[in-house]
């Protein structure tokens, strides 16, 4: 049984407290969604959690301490995709897709059969196999979102972060996306994803964790964090919530316009 244990983790960048204490525990099987609004501080929650971020407090994976663990030990734990999605050489898909395999061989090693069945495995789940020889600069946003998704995925770790995945994704992929984060929890793995579709969080995340300032507002399942009352404090937006068939629909409205339309009709 995987656990992962973020305890009272804090990070400060040029002096400013941007996570402040902030505490979380999943167990093998969640799907997390991370929420709150720009500047919140969840692209360094993730980071402070990989370790790229200078960060105070534990993580722990099954009590295994990861600040403690060389990088490549650590990245056969955590799979990160980051909120950037540039890629600065011109090399193939199934290239950049086999680079998720490093932290599993030793350097220039050929890859092996298991290798070899994991980045097969993450282009068709990415739906990338009619790209597989392009080279990844020629592809536009999302179809590179989906190669450093399939990347990740090739990492094949018990613990998978993304920053914002579903950026640049048209609906069908991000529909996709969210229920491949789904299956891949039912197999067994942590996921923890950023992102600011309230309504796609509310839907696939088991669970939801708001930060606000740098500190958690509020955790739990996705009824009882997205409240209109948490909605108008931390987003200062007022909400539309309706219940529909598969979850929650979260639709953040500007209800001064309806007012001026009433007023003046
Ligand atoms: N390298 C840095 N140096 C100084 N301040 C930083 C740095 N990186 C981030 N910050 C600040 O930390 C705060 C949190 O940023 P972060 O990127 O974690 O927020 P976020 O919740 O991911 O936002 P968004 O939804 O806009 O991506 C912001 O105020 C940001 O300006």
């Amino acid at each position: 049984m995987s656990i992962l244990t973020i305890e009272n983790l804090s990070a400060t960048l040029a002096g400013k407290r941007v996570v402040d204490g902030v505490s979380l525990t999943v167990g093998k099987g969640s799907f997390t969604g991370l929420i709150g609004p720009n500047g919140a501080g969840k692209s360094t929650f993730l980071r402070a959690c990989l370790g790229l971020v200078p960060a105070s407090g534990m993580v722990r994976l099954d009590g295994v301490d990861l600040a403690g663990l060389r990088a490549a030990e650590r990245a056969r734990h955590l799979a990160y995709l980051p909120q950037e999605r540039e890629t600065a050489w011109a090399m193939s898909v199934e290239a950049v897709v086999a680079l998720g395999r490093l932290p599993h061989h030793a350097r220039f090693a050929a890859p092996s059969e298991r290798d070899r069945a994991a980045i097969e495995a993450a282009i068709t789940r990415m739906d990338l196999s009619a790209f597989r020889y392009r080279a990844v600069t020629s592809l536009s946003g999302g179809e590179r979102a989906r190669v450093l998704i399939a990347r990740a995925l090739a990492q094949e770790t018990p613990v998978l972060l993304a920053d914002e995945p579903l950026a640049g994704l048209d609906p069908q992929h991000q529909i996709a996306l969210m229920r491949l984060f789904r299956e891949l929890a039912a197999e067994g793995r942590i996921i923890i994803a950023s992102m600011h579709d309230l309504t796609l969080a509310a839907r696939w995340c088991d669970r939801l964790l708001l930060l606000h300032r740098g500190r958690a507002h509020a955790e739990g399942r996705p009824e009882a964090v997205l409240t209109a009352r948490t909605l108008e404090d931390v987003y200062t937006v007022e909400a539309f919530i309706g219940a529909a068939a598969g979850g929650l629909i979260v639709q953040p409205v500007d209800l001064s316009q309806k007012k001026d339309e009433d007023d003046h009709g």
